[in-house]
């Protein structure tokens, strides 16, 4: 137990000098040489697109995520930005802050969900949490996936599988995406689906920044191809200050808090606990990742196991 005890202080001052230096921890090729006794990376949080897992794999290291633990907490800041951006909340919280709030005018009007059609891309564990919710409010649901049609979500909230992308984007009031980030959905949402969605739909992305082409948004956003955008996630992560998305009126963006929530984090804690545990004690793991062709950015946690 002092032996491991020990290498964990020594990981952890690795780590903490990756932050410094680069702000994310690149686990790389040279940091993977130079931990010959890590067994598992613990990635808290779904998305593993920070992680070349090919590499990771190859040194004999295990990969685990925390699914379970992000689902509720995700869909709600899907629909959290859906209801704002329909609502127009931030608006009307400037509007109630500011010295001009007696000139509001009475033909300020945001627009109701209910009713309105919600075309969710991704229908994983995520997306059909954000259907249930939608069903709550008496949505007509549309999904689409890439893998495989999901009946049995599909009758239980009543959503419409729709086989073709292109006809979800033709449809939708709202289209909300929940996709893993890989090379297949990189840029997924560019200027020709933006131009098949109606004039009077918004986007909301809980995904991953990259999976929309963001200039074609921004494009989009400022000659009305589509009313407004609601995004999480935005590539790179902040946004440069002076990025033109920050200038729009019909945009509403969070800091990527899909899981910055106290029972997430805590059960995303427990969840990456009982995966350690499971590669330490030779178990099976709970949630391993598979390596298949990923992106590689940073990553959040590494368990060091002798
Ligand atoms: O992937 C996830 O679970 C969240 O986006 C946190 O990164």
């Amino acid at each position: 137990m002092k032996e491991f005890l020990e290498n964990k202080k020594r990981l952890n001052e690795k780590i903490k000098s990756v932050f410094i230096h680069e702000c994310k921890p690149v686990i790389d090729r040279e940091l993977l040489q130079s931990l010959p006794h890590l067994k598992v990376i613990a990635n808290s949080g779904v998305g593993v697109d920070h992680l070349d897992l090919k590499l990771i794999a190859s040194f004999g290291i295990k990969v685990t995520n925390t699914p379970h633990a992000v689902s509720d907490s995700t869909a709600d800041i899907g629909m959290a930005l859906m209801l704002a951006s329909a609502r127009r909340l931030v608006e009307g919280c400037q509007i109630s802050v500011s010295p001009q709030t007696e000139h509001f005018a009475a033909d300020w009007l945001g627009d109701e969900v209910t009713g309105a059609t919600l075309g969710i891309i991704g229908m994983g564990s995520i997306g059909y949490k954000v259907a249930k919710r939608a069903k709550a409010f008496e949505m007509k649901i549309l999904y689409h996936n890439r893998n495989q049609r999901k009946e049995e979500e599909e009758k239980a909230v009543g959503a419409c599988y729709c086989e073709k992308m292109e006809d979800l984007l033709q449809q939708s009031d709202f289209v909300m995406l929940v996709v893993n980030l890989t090379p297949q959905t990189f840029r997924f949402i560019g200027k020709r689906e933006l131009e098949l969605m109606k004039p009077s739909a918004t986007l909301i992305n809980i995904s991953r920044g990259a999976v929309v082409d963001q200039d074609a948004l921004v494009e989009a956003l400022q000659n009305g191809t589509i009313k407004a955008a609601a995004l999480d996630v935005t590539y790179p992560e902040p946004l440069p200050r002076d990025h033109s998305l920050l200038k729009l009126k019909n945009i509403i963006i969070t800091p990527h808090i899909g899981t910055a929530t106290v029972q997430a984090t805590r059960k995303m804690t427990e969840e990456a606990v009982a995966n350690i545990l499971a590669v330490l004690n030779g178990l099976t793991i709970p949630s391993e990742v598979i390596p298949i062709r990923c992106f590689r950015e940073h990553t959040y946690a590494l368990a060091y196991l002798l």
